[in-house]
């Protein structure tokens, strides 16, 4: 048995020899499979944000491109986390979707209990407007160039309604205060810098106190002083008000501040990292631990990461051994081995039956 990665290195395993061929399953079987699936909890029903096997398909000039191939993606209510990848990796496609701006071609999208794919005009409004709050990477895209700080951020209050003038007054001073931007009050956008933009399109985004933040690369534009300044204020956001908070980056130092970082790979994602502290025994001292696993998807398909395949030889298929606790994975035919060891005993004579 090989032990878990994160303990004292094990000696290597011996090979496996492939698996017999195991039984047809019976009726009896088979009902019963079905009885348990129908028992189960749906696919993230405990999340606030669940996509299962999403599919987006762009057709432009007759010519399709796939940019989600069948994403997997849960995320818990008062997660802060940061989505990575390369470019055309599908995170803008997925935000898009989540932001209630795309509908997908295929598969189950569910934001803090609305099903993505069954809104109508009136239901997408309303979520755009009351569940989820949007901060793009552009600051002019974020806030009205007219409007000063404060009414930017009173505008959503007033588009949802409900509020008397001096309420939404209040309300966005309180958000100007929680993110540090009090001097910024009667400023206009152009009267702003980068940074004191974009925390003022997280106080409007933060408006309508939606369930999920979501920000497509919001520190893209800014030096790395100023970039810091803004995700503290998307951690004052899911700290003090309990936000849910996904962000897209590019950007290593944001992606390393969060707890979870989600990687897509070809519209899929492949990688998490996660990351927690721990307290050494001995000296009382606090220190992050980052882990990387490889995501296993609803029908168990792993992207297993190049430079984990790539030195061993596997391609197009590897050979599975089941142990009580973990499972093998190994190259199909390693250079010095034949891959399936020869039927016949080579001690055999073979002249002789
Ligand atoms: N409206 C569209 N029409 C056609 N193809 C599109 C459209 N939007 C995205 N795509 C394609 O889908 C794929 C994923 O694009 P997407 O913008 O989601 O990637 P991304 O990971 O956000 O990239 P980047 O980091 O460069 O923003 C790309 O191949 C892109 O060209």
């Amino acid at each position: 048995m090989t032990p878990r990665p994160d303990a004292t290195p094990p000696p290597t395993p011996a090979r496996p020899s492939p698996p017999p061929p195991a039984a047809p399953p019976s009726l009896t079987d088979l009902e019963r499979r079905a009885a348990t699936r129908h028992a189960r909890p749906v696919y993230g029903h405990d999340a606030l944000i669940a996509c299962d096997r999403l599919v987006r398909v762009f057709t432009t000039d007759g010519v399709e491109v796939q940019a989600l191939q069948g994403l997997d993606l849960l995320v818990s209510e008062g997660e802060l986390m940061a989505l990575v990848g390369a470019s055309g990796s599908g995170k803008s496609t997925l935000m898009n979707i989540l932001a209630g701006l795309d509908v997908p071609t295929a598969g189950a999208a569910r934001v803090a209990g609305r099903d993505l794919l069954a809104m109508d005009a009136r239901t997408r409004l309303d979520y755009r407007r009351n569940i989820v709050g949007f901060v793009w990477q552009q600051t002019a895209r974020n806030l009205l160039p007219y409007l000063t700080a404060l009414q930017n951020i009173a505008l959503p209050m007033q588009l949802r309604g409900g509020r008397r003038r001096s309420e939404r007054t209040r309300a966005a001073e309180e958000l100007l205060s929680l993110l540090s931007l009090t001097h910024c009050r009667d400023r206009r956008p152009h009267q702003l810098s980068g940074g004191e933009a974009q925390r003022t399109a997280i106080a409007v985004a933060l408006a309508n106190t939606p369930a999920v933040l979501l920000a497509d690369e919001p520190t893209g534009e800014l030096d790395s002083h100023t970039a810091e300044q803004v995700f503290a204020a998307f951690r004052t956001a899911n700290e003090e008000l309990g936000t849910t908070i996904v962000i897209v980056t590019h950007d290593q130092k944001v992606a390393d501040e969060v707890r979870r970082t989600v990687a897509i790979r070809d519209g899929r994602t492949s990688t998490e990292v996660l990351r927690r502290t721990e307290i050494d025994a001995a000296t009382g001292r606090e220190s992050v631990v980052a882990r990387e696993y490889a995501t296993l998807d609803r029908a168990g398909r792993l992207q297993l990461p190049a430079d984990y395949t790539a030195p061993l030889g596997m391609r197009d298929r590897v050979l599975l051994q089941r142990e009580p606790d973990h499972i093998a994975v190994w190259p199909d035919a390693p250079a010095d081995t034949p891959a399936e060891p020869p039927d016949e005993d080579p001690t055999e004579d073979p002249t002789e039956a």
